[in-house]
């Protein structure tokens, strides 16, 4: 069962770290956000901030619940220190199989006993990170969507040794932050990713095609198919550089379909990963709002 004074250690204080922390610490749990980076940290805990003031501001919450949830939320670069006794660790560092094992190599000895051991990995393999520690069967993939705050779906991803009482102690914690859980057996890209690396990649190709503009293309899908972002304008939030892994993960697992468009690793190459540096398929002004007209134009490429 879970208590309130269960401590949550979120592991990578980037763009999903951040709204992953400001979830738990807005339930009513102690939550540690470690990073490497004490940059990433003051970033993530700034923007966590600002999601407080937001719903202050919205009247959604009151200035006495909202400093709670700030107070509740600790930053630290020392993982070992960080992890010591908690009961959750959520992983969601970047998608780089050797990393996430090195962090789970170090944080698992220290966690409390019985502690869950999520990743938020979106395509590796949860029975591989799994195999990396002495207790496979306390492993989970809890995959959350960006943003966090906005977004209610958690897929909860079952490796091969993942046992019962994870799955059950994993559903409570989604539940005690207000999200709804779905149980996925692990598979290549899961249910949503496989869906929309899919989607984001047949609208790169159509781009690069010059089938249609890119505000077009976005258009069709969020008016033709009642989609809330389009599939560039997506990409640009997801971020390419993540795109562009789980397509050559897809690729290599799932075949041809999933070749991932040559204008995806071109932007990549060239550092246009989209709104974290302030230019993707579209341009960012210093304070995050897009450039009107700034879509990528076929004549361009
Ligand atoms: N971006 C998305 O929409 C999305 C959605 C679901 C899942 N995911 C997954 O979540 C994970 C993180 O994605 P992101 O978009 O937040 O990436 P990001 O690049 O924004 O952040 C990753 C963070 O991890 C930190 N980091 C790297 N190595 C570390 C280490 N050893 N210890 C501590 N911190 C370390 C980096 O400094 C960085 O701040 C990935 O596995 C990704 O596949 C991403």
């Amino acid at each position: 069962m879970l208590d309130k004074n269960h401590k949550v250690v979120v592991v990578g204080a980037g763009l999903m770290g951040t709204g992953i922390a400001h979830a738990f610490a807005s339930s009513g749990f102690a939550t540690q956000l470690v990073d490497t980076s004490a940059e990433a940290l003051a970033k993530a805990e700034k923007s966590i901030h600002g999601i407080l003031d937001g719903g202050v501001k919205l009247g959604k919450l009151t200035v006495d619940v909202a400093d709670a949830a700030k107070a509740r939320l600790s930053t630290n670069t020392v993982l070992k220190q960080a992890a010591e006794g908690a009961h959750l660790l959520v992983e969601t560092v970047s998608e780089n199989l050797a990393v996430k094992k090195a962090v789970l190599g170090e944080a698992v000895p220290v966690l409390a006993a019985n502690a869950v051991i999520a990743t938020n990995t979106s395509a590796l393999s949860v029975t591989e990170i799994a195999a990396s520690v002495p207790c496979p069967e306390r492993v989970i993939g809890m995959h959350f969507f960006n943003p966090v705050h906005k977004m209610k779906l958690v897929e909860l991803v079952l490796g091969i040794a993942t046992d019962e009482a994870t799955v059950a102690t994993s559903r409570e914690w989604c539940d005690a932050i207000g999200k709804t859980s779905i149980l996925v057996n692990e598979s290549p890209g899961l249910t949503t990713s496989r869906m929309s690396a899919m989607l984001g990649n047949e609208a790169m190709w159509m781009l690069q095609e010059g089938t249609a503009s890119a505000e077009d293309i976005d258009t069709a899908l969020r008016m033709g198919f009642n989609h809330p972002m389009g599939p560039l304008e997506l990409g640009d939030l997801t971020g390419w550089d993540t795109r562009l892994s789980v397509l050559r993960y897809l690729h290599s697992t799932l075949g041809e379909k999933f070749r991932p468009c040559p204008l995806i690793i071109k932007m990549v190459a060239a550092g246009r990963y989209g709104r974290k540096t302030g230019h993707g398929v579209y341009k960012y002004d210093e304070t995050g709002q897009r450039v009107p007209g700034s879509g990528l134009k076929a004549s361009n490429l």
